[in-house]
């Protein structure tokens, strides 16, 4: 069951750290900035969302000191660029754990969202967010697809004049 809390924002501990403030924030919270979240048992349930919600794509990601080598440093700081998608970032958590970091919506601060397997997290098209591992250092996830699987990030600033960014806004008034 995904745990979400601010971030303390203390730039001087790893990034894979819990970095827990102690603040916590509900699902319902999490749904305000457009971020649907569903704990799924099984496969089962990931396949009804994915029915309802038109996901007609998937593949699965290894994220780790072992699948990655001496890549696993700069993938995870790529990642860990804030930045937004023009789709939405769907994914589901098979085996591991990770951090996805969201912006909230009032005073642009860092909701840090931990999930575990059987979360299942969509965030919207157009939300600034990053992602890491955490110090277990190792997620296997389903990435969920409404077209052909891809990954193009669009990093902020550059991405706040792009209109999907200013559609996600629009969408939160
Ligand atoms: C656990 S999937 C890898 C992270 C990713 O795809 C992404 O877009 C992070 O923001
Ligand atoms: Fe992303």
């Amino acid at each position: 069951m995904v745990e979400a809390y601010y971030h303390d924002n203390d730039d001087s501990v790893d990034f894979r750290e819990p970095h827990n403030s102690g603040e916590k924030v509900s699902l319902e919270q999490l749904a305000r900035i457009g971020a649907f979240y569903k704990f799924c048992p099984t496969l089962k349930e990931v396949d009804q969302v994915a029915l309802d919600r038109a996901y007609k794509n998937r593949d699965t990601v290894s994220i780790s000191k072992e699948s990655l080598g001496d890549a696993l440093l700069p993938k995870l700081q790529t990642f860990y660029a804030e930045h937004l998608h023009e789709d939405e970032e769907i994914r589901y958590i098979v085996d591991g754990e990770g951090y996805f970091d969201v912006r909230n919506a009032s005073d642009d601060r860092w909701i840090r969202c931990k999930l575990t397997p059987g979360d299942l997290l969509v965030l919207p098209a157009g939300i600034y967010h990053r992602f890491t591992l955490t110090t277990q250092n190792y997620v296997k996830a389903i990435r969920l697809f409404k077209d052909e699987p891809k990954w193009v990030a669009h990093s902020r600033p550059d991405a706040d004049g792009n209109p999907i960014r200013s559609e996600y806004l629009a969408a939160l008034q």
